[in-house]
C-alpha cells in the first residue's frame, strides 16, 4: 500500500473513534464525502474580524477534535524519520541523534495527499467558517482548494520571526487557514510592515484565516506559552513528552506557484535540481565562469548560483 493511503486508514480511523458521544451532541459534524470519519467543530463559535479579512475563530475545534488532529500532525511529521528520507519534523545529526529540524522548532509540508482523508475537507470547512464573519474573505474563501498542509511543532522557547507568506507558499488570491495546538502561542500582526505591532493569544482549537486586503498579513509567532494546553489534551507518543503548541496550515499552492516539494529543501536540508536558489544554503568564496543557474548572471558564487540568489535565501533563515 502507497505511504499516503497507509497513513490515511490508519489516522482516520483513529480521528472516528476520538471523538466522544457527549461533544458529538453539542457540535456540527462537518461530513463530506471523502471525510471519512469527519470533524466535530463548535459551529457556534463566531469569528472576529482583527482586520478586515483577518478572522479569529476561538475554540472553534472542541478538544476530542484538537486531540485527534494532533495525532494527525505527529503522525505525518514523524512518518518518514528514516535515514535516507524527508525527516519530516526531525533530521539526524552527525552524531546520528535526531533532533527538531529547526532547532526550537520544526517545520514540515507535503502534498496534502500525504495526509489522511478529510484533512482538505477540514481545511475547506474552516476557511468558509471564517469567511462567515468577514465579507473580505468570502470569495477567496469560495476558491479556496488546499493542495498543501504545512506543520508547525514549537517546543515552549520555540518562535518564529515577522513574515508575510510568500505566494510561492500560498496563492495570492486565496486564504492561508490555521489551527493551533496545545500549548497557547502569542501571534503577532499587522498589516503592513510600518505598522504598529498587534498580538492575539491563540489557544488550542482556535483557527485563524487571512486572505483578501489581510493576505500579505505581517505576522509571527512571538512566544509559546508553556504549559497551558487544556488537560485533556495529551502529547500523542511517549508519556512524559511535553505537549508543546503546533500549527497546522492549509495553503492553495502548487508547482505552478514556485513551491519546492518538500519542507526539507526549503530548509536547506536537501538540495535537489527543483530547489529554488533562494533555498539553498549559503557557502562562501566567488568563482567565475559558469552562469548562475537562478538569474544567468555572469559571476557565481560557487559555480551555480550568484551572490543575490544566495542573499534571496537569507531572509527564510530567520523564520
Ligand atoms: O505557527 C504559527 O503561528 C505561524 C506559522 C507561520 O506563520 C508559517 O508557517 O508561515
Ligand atoms: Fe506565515
Amino acid at each position: 500500500m502507497p505511504q499516503a493511503a497507509r497513513w490515511g486508514s490508519k489516522v482516520a480511523s483513529r480521528v472516528a473513534t476520538a471523538v466522544p458521544r457527549e461533544e458529538a451532541a453539542s457540535a456540527t459534524l462537518i461530513s463530506g464525502e471523502a471525510c471519512a470519519g469527519g470533524w466535530l467543530l463548535d459551529e457556534s463559535v463566531r469569528g472576529r474580524e482583527l482586520l478586515p479579512g483577518f478572522v479569529h475563530l476561538p475554540r472553534l475545534i472542541p478538544p476530542a477534535s484538537q486531540q485527534a488532529l494532533l495525532e494527525l500532525a505527529f503522525s505525518v511529521a514523524g512518518e518518514s524519520r528514516t535515514q535516507g528520507q524527508s525527516g519530516g519534523w526531525y533530521r539526524q545529526e552527525a552524531d546520528e541523534k535526531w533532533s527538531l529540524n529547526d532547532g526550537t522548532k520544526a517545520r514540515f509540508w507535503d502534498s496534502i495527499s500525504r495526509f489522511p482523508t478529510g484533512f482538505r475537507e477540514l481545511g475547506i470547512a474552516l476557511a468558509k467558517l471564517a469567511a462567515r464573519d468577514s465579507a473580505e474573505l468570502r470569495g477567496p474563501a469560495d476558491a479556496f482548494d488546499p493542495r498543501v498542509g504545512a506543520l508547525n511543532y514549537y517546543t515552549s522557547t520555540g518562535r518564529m520571526g515577522w513574515h508575510a507568506d510568500d505566494y510561492n507558499f500560498a496563492k495570492k488570491e486565496r486564504p492561508i487557514v490555521m489551527a493551533n495546538l496545545g500549548d497557547a502561542g502569542e501571534f503577532g500582526f499587522k498589516l503592513r510592515k510600518n505598522d504598529p505591532d498587534q498580538s492575539v493569544r491563540l489557544n488550542s482549537g482556535d483557527v485563524i484565516v487571512f486572505g483578501g486586503r489581510a493576505r500579505d498579513l505581517v505576522h509571527a509567532m512571538l512566544r509559546v506559552h508553556p504549559d497551558t494546553a487544556p488537560s485533556e489534551i495529551r502529547a500523542p507518543g511517549a508519556v512524559g513528552v511535553r505537549v508543546g503548541r503546533t500549527s497546522i496550515t492549509w495553503r492553495d499552492v502548487g508547482p505552478e506557484d514556485g513551491l519546492t516539494f518538500n519542507s526539507d529543501e526549503r530548509l536547506g536540508l536537501t538540495v535537489t535540481e527543483n530547489t529554488l536558489p533562494k533555498y539553498l544554503p549559503k557557502r562562501g568564496g566567488a568563482s567565475r565562469g559558469a552562469a548562475c543557474r537562478g538569474c544567468k548572471a555572469s559571476s557565481t558564487v560557487d559555480g551555480q548560483y550568484c551572490q543575490k540568489c544566495w542573499d534571496a535565501w537569507g531572509p527564510q533563515q530567520q523564520r
